[in-house]
């Protein structure tokens, strides 16, 4: 069995601010004076674009920023690259303040440690496909041959083998993105930004590239920031999950936890309508350290609600070992499975009987 560490922070946001305005520096007095994004666009004409924004992003893992229109989400991506520069606060990247970094260190950080995906491609038009995925590393000073070699893995990787000479309004929009991702993996970047990457797409497609972009992560475990308006877009991609309302952070961890555990009625409202089955893993749900004699059949932690449900056969009275890695953690009754599908009830071990103290 693999040893299970936390993943370094690759990106951290720090006490993060922004004030857009003509005098953001004078209005950030207020807002430490505990004035609301409202009362600071009516007495002051500042918007408060993020406010107190604190954000380790992890090594290796998808971290997706959600929140509805307006909430600071394409703010807060733009300053990881500092096309947008913070009001107050830091941005950093491998432990150093980017903030602090010359016009030369900045062009290296956007062209080889992050690249970016953008919701409407941003391909060049009158370039083909393989010019088009091959840009990173022109505008490094590549040749052509090189270039062109590694754009072309790329274009293959993703599916579109065949089209490097296409022009990109000859591709479907769900081309055009494939070609966006290979351009972005062209760069080699350890770090990619996803802005809305998928929101322009039709259901179908959309649900393509989120397979696309998991399968690629499995194997090259970039270290991803995915903004998105899409709740269950969200938590089929995320890792950790980052909730924003009106430029401040609501909550933040790992989406099952956020699931079972709602920080207040903004975020109960939110994720009310998903489909728990779906999307709850057994893990999140189990009671761990439960009495096991009798219980022959297993179900792997990681499996959804909805994979126990159709396992049971809809038998309401089954209960499964837990098993993670060959081990067995826990135990599984059909009761709390079915408790969990109802988020305003207790959880199994929240209800379970404490110990006299
Ligand atoms: N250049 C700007 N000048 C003034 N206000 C701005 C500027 N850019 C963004 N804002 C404001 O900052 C807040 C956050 O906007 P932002 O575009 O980051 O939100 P968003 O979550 O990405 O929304 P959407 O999904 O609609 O793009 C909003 O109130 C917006 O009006």
């Amino acid at each position: 069995m693999t040893e299970q560490k936390s993943p370094e922070t690759r990106v951290a946001l720090k006490h993060l601010y922004k004030i857009f305005g003509d005098d953001p520096e004078g209005a950030m007095e207020h807002v430490t004076q505990g004035l609301s994004k409202p009362e600071l666009l009516d007495q002051h004409n500042h918007v408060l674009g993020l406010s107190d924004i604190n954000i380790d992003i992890p090594d290796g893992k998808i971290t997706v920023i959600m929140g509805l229109s307006g909430s600071g989400k394409s703010t807060l991506i733009r300053h990881l690259n500092l096309l947008i520069r913070p009001t107050a606060g830091t941005v950093e990247v491998d432990g150093e303040n980017i903030l602090d970094f010359g016009e030369s260190r900045l062009r290296t950080l956007r062209q080889e440690t992050m690249s970016m995906v953008f919701q409407k491609f941003a391909l060049l038009p009158h370039r083909t496909v393989l010019e088009n995925a091959a840009m990173p590393l022109a505008v490094r000073g590549f040749a052509k041959d090189d270039r062109q070699a590694e754009a072309n893995k790329w274009l293959d990787r993703v599916g579109l083998q065949g089209q490097a000479n296409q022009h990109p309004n000859q591709l479907s929009g769900g081309m055009q993105q494939r070609v966006g991702l290979a351009r972005a993996l062209t760069s080699n970047a350890p770090i990619m930004l996803m802005d809305e990457a998928f929101s322009a797409l039709d259901p179908l497609i959309r649900t393509d590239m989120q397979n696309l972009l998991l399968e690629l992560q499995e194997e090259l475990h970039k270290t991803v920031v995915f903004i998105t308006h899409d709740l269950d877009e969200a938590l089929k991609l995320a890792d950790k999950l980052v909730i924003l309302k009106d430029g401040f952070i609501v909550q933040q961890g790992e989406p099952q936890k956020i699931l079972m555990k709602p920080a207040d009625a903004y975020v109960e409202e939110f994720i009310t309508d998903i489909n728990r089955a779906r999307v709850l893993r057994v893990r999140s749900v189990m009671r761990r350290d439960a009495d096991l004699e009798g219980v022959d059949d297993a179900v792997d932690a990681e499996a959804t609600l909805e994979d126990v449900i159709a396992q049971s056969r809809g038998d309401s009275s089954a209960c499964f070992k837990v098993v993670q890695d060959d081990r067995v953690v826990g135990r599984l009754d059909m009761t709390d499975l079915v408790r969990a599908l109802v988020p305003a009830i207790p959880t199994a071990e929240e209800d379970a009987p404490r110990p006299a103290a």
